[in-house]
Parts: structure tokens; C-alpha cells; sequence
């Protein structure tokens, strides 16, 4: 499913109705009727409720008072409150504004903060707020009236059914413009806006509902130029397949990682784990030598390669001929994990962005060896995936932290497309970017994610499924959709706070055998 801006959104509005020729009207009785089934849902039985709906002058307003309509005509007491003057509304919102008039719903006007005081009053007692104050059309910043609107919404305690977007966050960026409300749930409309899965707007959105409209088959496969798409699990059910009866160990790939040095073991472990979980046959840990009596304890299934290393447990420059030699035994090679950066490590990981030619995941101190010329990524035949965190990913570019949080679509999108890489920028909705300027948001995973070692295992999947065929671009949204609902899964037996990224690992199988059919 395609994700949008707020200018798509019109643009894909104004096409179903100039060129396809629906009503505006129609399409807004649309979203009102999709507004009044999610505010039935909050409300259990409509009649005899207390909703309050605050309006804004635009269309957003329009499916307010449309809703509004059907839930009186279902016995709600319905009031609304206008954040403009009456004569200043026009169009498809003029039209459903006047059929609320005529029906006799109380408006109120609130067109300066002290109009609010009578509102404050109506609050109480209310079992439903409904938020149609802005939509995609917001500008500037929210202020006056509908600021303290915004703050008495938030500070009301009472449930919040946000239309479209919570008014005051930009479809765009997620952007909070000055003051926004928090929503419980948010109805959209179409398509679902950036902004909805973008932080901070995605913390304001609530549950999210996507809301059929009625725009014509057609208007959204013609329009070329939406680069947004959410990973959806319909998507990662076509990639996953179901082993035929007679595969061995060597129809799944044998996918190599060289992960792991002294202390960091635990990294290159879950890396190979994540893999094998993930349907790999055949997977080999390359390690610094005196490291590998650990790794061959902690590893059963995986074989490890003990490697040449400099003092103290880092790999050598002197290992990469062994290595080379088991990246041409290899379907896919996954880098970085627990490797450090320090003494000959950013030469090796350099050597073997070179030169290795196959299915290629680089992440954490791969991608901190390449930090200082990242533009060596270039130079690949074969396909990369870099997984790096905001941290990581501002080193690779050149750029803050908070820059790359800032505009996470933008950072993902230049790295991949100068990179020539899919770049999988992790944090709440993974992000992940195509060379030709596409990307691809994730919304499977939780906070409890946010642990060592969830990188690691990430790296093994995505590694395992390009070992097992699959591009790197299906590679890498079906390792960021799986990790997440396997962490998804974990949480529900172990809660959030203490979930490891082991939990994950041990969830992985059941969660990918759903998939397969
Ligand atoms: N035909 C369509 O285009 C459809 C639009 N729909 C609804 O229409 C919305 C978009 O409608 P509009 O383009 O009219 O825009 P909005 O209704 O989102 O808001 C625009 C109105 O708010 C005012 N405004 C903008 N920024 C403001 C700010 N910072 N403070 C105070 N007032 C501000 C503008 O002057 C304008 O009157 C969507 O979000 C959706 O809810 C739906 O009815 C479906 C069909
Ligand atoms: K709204």
C-alpha cells in the first residue's frame, strides 16, 4: 500500500473528481460514514452518548459535520463546535453544514480563546470527542482559539477520534505544527499520509484506520511518482514459500558472517542464530582465533572459521585470503556485528566491500570502519544492504543524529541512492530506502526492541533471506517486517521491558511459518 503526502493526497482527490468525475460530495460521505463506523466502535451504543465535534473552515471540517449528521441520526447528542465564522464556509463543507442547521444540531462559534469557556463547560460528561479541525490542508502554525482547543482536547481525559490526521501534525513530515491533538484513534482516508507513521506525529495518531473513500480503481496505479509504500504482510507473504518436500541443507544457501571479537561475542552469536532461525541450512561464523573455543560452545548448529587476529581478539589483515575463500563457498555474507573497529578491522571490512562478491548486509562496525569513505560502497558488483541506526547512519552521511530523526525518509533515500544500496534505517519504523528513490516504512516491532543485540539478529535474517534468493531489496523488507513481529509476538509472553533480543530469535520460526503456503 502506497504512503503519501499531503500534496499527493489532493492531487490523488483532484483526479478522482476532475478526471474520473466523482463528486467531492461523495468522497466526503464517504469518510464521514468511515468516521461514524470507528466512533460507533469507541462508543459501543450510540444513542443517548454526548459527542462533541470540533470543526475546523476546511474539508476536514466537512467530514465532521457529516459524521455529525449520522450520529444524531443514530441518537447521539450532538454539538459542534466551528473554529470559524459561519459565513466563511463554502463547497462540500458549506453543504454539510447546512444540512446539520437544518436538522437543528447545536453549533457553537469559537473564534476567539474566550469562546472557549463555554465549551469547557459542554466537556464534561462528553463520551466522545471528534477532532476534524485540520486535515492535509494545514499551513503555519496552530494558534489562538484553536491552540487552547487543542490543549482542552488533550487535558480532557475524554476518548479522541481523530479525522484524517490529528489537527496540528503535517501529513508530511509528522511534524508537530506549534500544538497538536493527541488522537486514540485516527480514521484516514485513501491512502494513509507520511505523517501518520513519521515521529512525532505516529505517537499522535493512536490506532490508525484506513478508511475506503470510493476513489476509482485507477486513480492511484496512474499516478506515477509516490514513492511511499508501507510493508504490509500481504507483500511478505509472497516472498515466503513454502520448502519443498525434498530439500536438503544446501537448497537454503550457506550464508557466511564474519561478526564477533573479544567481548563481542554475543553479537556474532545472535547474528548466526537469527539466521538459522530464519531457514538458512548451512550457516559459518568467521572469527579472531582465540575467540572461536567460546563461539564453538555457545553455536551448535552454526560451524565457526577461526581467523588470523592482531592482539587482543580483532581480526587481521593476514585473514582475508580464508575469508575470500568461504565468501566464493557463499550465497550471502553478513558483516559487522560485535566486530570492532579498531587496528586492521576498517581495511578487512573495505577489502571485502571490494571485492566480495555476493549478497552483501553491512551493519554496526561495518559500517563504522566505512564512516571515512563511505562512497566505496560504489565500487560494488554485487548487492549491498546497510541496516545502520540514526547513530551510524548520521556517521555514513556526514550528518547529526538528529538530522538524519529529523527527516528519516530523506536520510534513507540519499544514502541509498548515492550508495547504490538498500539502506535500512532502523529506529521506531524502519525506514528503508531504494537506489531509484522508493521507500518503505515497517510498523511491525515495539519499544521493548530497543535492547542489545536486536540489531544483530536483524543482520542474520536479512543475510539468511538473501542466501535463501530473494533480492536484497525483498531481503531487507521482509527481514525488518519478520524481526518485528517476531519482537511483536515476544512482547505478548514476555512483556516489553524485559524482552531480549534472544526472545526474538526463539520467536522467529513460528512467525515465519505463518508465511509459508
Ligand atoms: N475532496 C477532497 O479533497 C476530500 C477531502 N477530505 C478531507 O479534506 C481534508 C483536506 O481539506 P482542506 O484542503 O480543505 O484542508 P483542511 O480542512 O485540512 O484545512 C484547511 C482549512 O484550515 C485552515 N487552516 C490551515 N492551516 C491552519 C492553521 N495553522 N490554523 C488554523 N487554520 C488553518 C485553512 O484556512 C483552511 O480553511 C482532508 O484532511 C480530509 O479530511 C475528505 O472529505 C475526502 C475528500
Ligand atoms: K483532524
Amino acid at each position: 500500500m502506497k504512503v503519501v503526502t499531503s500534496g499527493e493526497m489532493r492531487e490523488i482527490d483532484r483526479r478522482a473528481i476532475q478526471e474520473f468525475g466523482i463528486p467531492g460530495v461523495v468522497l466526503m460521505e464517504n469518510a464521514a460514514l468511515r468516521v461514524f463506523e470507528a466512533a460507533k466502535d469507541m462508543l459501543g451504543e450510540v444513542a443517548g452518548k454526548r459527542v462533541l465535534v470540533f470543526a475546523g473552515k476546511g474539508n476536514n471540517g466537512g467530514d465532521g459535520f457529516a459524521a455529525a449528521r449520522h450520529l444524531a441520526n443514530w441518537g447521539a447528542e450532538v454539538e459542534v463546535v466551528l473554529f470559524a465564522s459561519k459565513n466563511s464556509l463554502s463547497g462540500d463543507a458549506l453543504i454539510n453544514f447546512s444540512i446539520i442547521i437544518n436538522m437543528g444540531l447545536p453549533v457553537h462559534e469559537a473564534l476567539v480563546s474566550g469562546d472557549l469557556d463555554s465549551v469547557r463547560n459542554r466537556l464534561a460528561g462528553a463520551h466522545l470527542i471528534i477532532d476534524a479541525i485540520l486535515g492535509t490542508g494545514i499551513k503555519g502554525t496552530v494558534k489562538g482559539p484553536v491552540r487552547d482547543a487543542v490543549s482542552l482536547i488533550n487535558d480532557s481525559g475524554i476518548p479522541v477520534l481523530s479525522v484524517d490526521i490529528p489537527s496540528g501534525i503535517s501529513g508530511d513530515d509528522g511534524r508537530v505544527c506549534g500544538a497538536a491533538v493527541r488522537a486514540d484513534t485516527t480514521v484516514t482516508f485513501g491512502l494513509p499520509k507520511r505523517g501518520h507513521f513519521l515521529y512525532p506525529g505516529a505517537g499522535y495518531t493512536g490506532k490508525l484506520i484506513i478508511g475506503d473513500i470510493g476513489i476509482p480503481k485507477g486513480v492511484v496505479e496512474s499516478y506515477e511518482g509516490i514513492t511511499g509504500e508501507l510493508i504490509t504482510r500481504s507483500r511478505i507473504a509472497g516472498l515466503i514459500t513454502k520448502r519443498k518436500r525434498d530439500a536438503h541443507k544446501g537448497t537454503f544457501g550457506r550464508v557466511f558472517f564474519l561478526a564477533g571479537s573479544a567481548g563481542y561475542t554475543g553479537a556474532a552469536f545472535l547474528a548466526c542464530q537469527g539466521a538459522l532461525k530464519s531457514g538458512s541450512g548451512l550457516v559459518t561464523l568467521g572469527v579472531p582465533e582465540s575467540i572461536n573455543p567460546v563461539m564453538e560452545v555457545k553455536l551448535t548448529e552454526a560451524m565457526t572459521l577461526p581467523l588470523p587476529e592482531t592482539d587482543g581478539g580483532i581480526l587481521s589483515r593476514d585473514a582475508v585470503p580464508a575469508v575470500l575463500e568461504q565468501v566464493r563457498a557463499s550465497r550471502a555474507l553478513g558483516v559487522g556485528p560485535g566486530l570492532s573497529t579498531r587496528k586492521d578491522v576498517p581495511e578487512v571490512v573495505k577489502t571485502l566491500v571490494r571485492e566480495a562478491d555476493i549478497p552483501l548486509v553491512l551493519d554496526a562496525d561495518a559500517l563504522n570502519s566505512l564512516a571515512d569513505d563511505p562512497d566505496i560502497l560504489k565500487s560494488r558488483k554485487a548487492p549491498a544492504v546497510i541496516t545502520p541506526h540514526p547513530g551510524e547512519m548520521a556517521r555514513l552521511l556526514g550528518t547529526t543524529t538528529a538530522e538524519v530523526q529529523e527527516d528519516r525518509i530523506g536520510a534513507a533515500q540519499e544514502a541509498a541512492g548515492k550508495w547504490g544500496v538498500i539502506a535500512v534505517l532502523k529506529g521506531a519504523n524502519t525506514v528503508v530506502g531504494h537506489p531509484d528513490g522508493r521507500f518503505f516504512i515497517n510498523t511491525t516491532g515495539n519499544p521493548g526492541m530497543a535492547t542489545g543485540g536486536t540489531g544483530d539478529v536483524l543482520t542474520g535474517i536479512i543475510t539468511s533471506f538473501l542466501g535463501q534468493g530473494m533480492s536484497s531489496l525483498d531481503a531487507a523488507l521482509a527481514g525488518v517486517y519478520i524481526h518485528g513481529l517476531a519482537g511483536d509476538r515476544a512482547s505478548l509472553q514476555k512483556g516489553e521491558r524485559g524482552l531480549t533480543a534472544g526472545d526474538i530469535v526463539e520467536t522467529l520460526p513460528l512467525v515465519i511459518s505463518e508465511f509459508e503456503k
